[in-house]
């Protein structure tokens, strides 16, 4: 129903709105004066009566609704971080029981760390300060390395599951430049740009499955890089385009 008039009659205890059907304009008449035996001063006289201030259920809900994307951001950022530390803990735990080997599971760490993470995305706000709270999981994962990797502290499962020899220093080269640019991805591109995603899908699932694939397959080596193959390299490019293209797609909202 469209609403054609309104009549308000103020008062000090509420706004009665008494809506007719069929006026087309809006009547504001002063409030009545109030029962003599209320002894209140004659309110100043003003050329137009303000509305009473918003009741404080309007103010709550002003309040709450700049504070929700800010408190949706930090249970986001709570929920990642506790993922990844799940993921380190759990292919730790499966090296441990040598269910898989060592090098398997740390590139699978390393396909599973970046595409997890972007993943991760959406649950974040549309606000501004998203990707900052966002990128606090690669630093905290980065200062992590860091004080391994220097021995400062000795977190055996991730250095388990993340060097390939079991040395902490390894922590301070590919495993932290993973997580730099996984701070880099998600501050510069964040959700406005498929290049961060793009990146992290060659990074993590195309240098991850060339590492599976070229040394189960690569006897055919480069011939620049007898360090590669050409099975590694063409199923990087393959694998970390088809998941470039799953990453932009519409789940992702790019
Ligand atoms: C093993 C890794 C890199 C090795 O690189 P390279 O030497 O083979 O070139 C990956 C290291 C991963 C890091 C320890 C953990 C990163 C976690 C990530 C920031 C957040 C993941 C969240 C998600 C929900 C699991
Ligand atoms: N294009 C590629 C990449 C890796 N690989 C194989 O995967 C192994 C490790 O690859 P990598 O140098 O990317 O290892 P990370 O430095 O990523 O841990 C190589 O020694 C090769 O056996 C390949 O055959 N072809």
């Amino acid at each position: 129903m469209a609403l054609s008039s309104c009549t308000l009659t103020l008062s000090p205890s509420s706004l009665r709105c008494h809506v007719h059907k069929y006026t087309t304009t809006i009547h504001l008449s002063p409030p009545p004066s109030p029962p003599p035996h209320w002894n209140l001063p004659n309110p100043p006289a003003l050329p137009f009566r303000r509305l009473v201030s918003f009741p404080p259920y309007i103010a709550r809900s002003s309040l709450i609704s700049a504070t929700a994307p800010l408190l949706q951001d930090a249970g986001a950022t709570a929920t990642v971080l506790a993922g990844a530390y799940s993921l380190v803990r759990t292919f730790d735990t499966l090296t441990q029981r040598n269910l898989i080997q060592q090098s398997l599971s740390r590139k699978l760490v390393h396909i599973l760390s970046g595409l997890l993470f972007a993943a991760c995305w959406p649950i974040f706000s549309t606000s501004t300060q998203a990707r900052y709270l966002a990128s606090v999981v690669p630093l905290v994962n980065c200062l992590r390395l860091i004080v391994n990797g220097f021995s400062l502290v000795t977190d055996e499962g991730l250095i388990k599951s993340v060097t390939r020899e079991g040395n902490p220093q390894e922590l301070l080269r590919g495993p932290l430049y993973y997580v730099l640019i996984l701070i880099l991805c998600a501050l510069v591109f964040w959700r406005e740009s498929p290049t961060g995603v793009i990146s992290l899908a060659m990074m993590c699932g195309g240098d991850g499955v060339a590492d599976i694939i070229g040394r189960r397959f690569g006897s055919l080596k480069l011939p620049y890089n007898q360090h590669k193959s050409w099975a590694g390299s063409i199923s990087m490019f393959i694998c970390g385009f088809l998941i470039s293209i799953g990453c932009v797609s519409d789940h992702l909202k790019f």
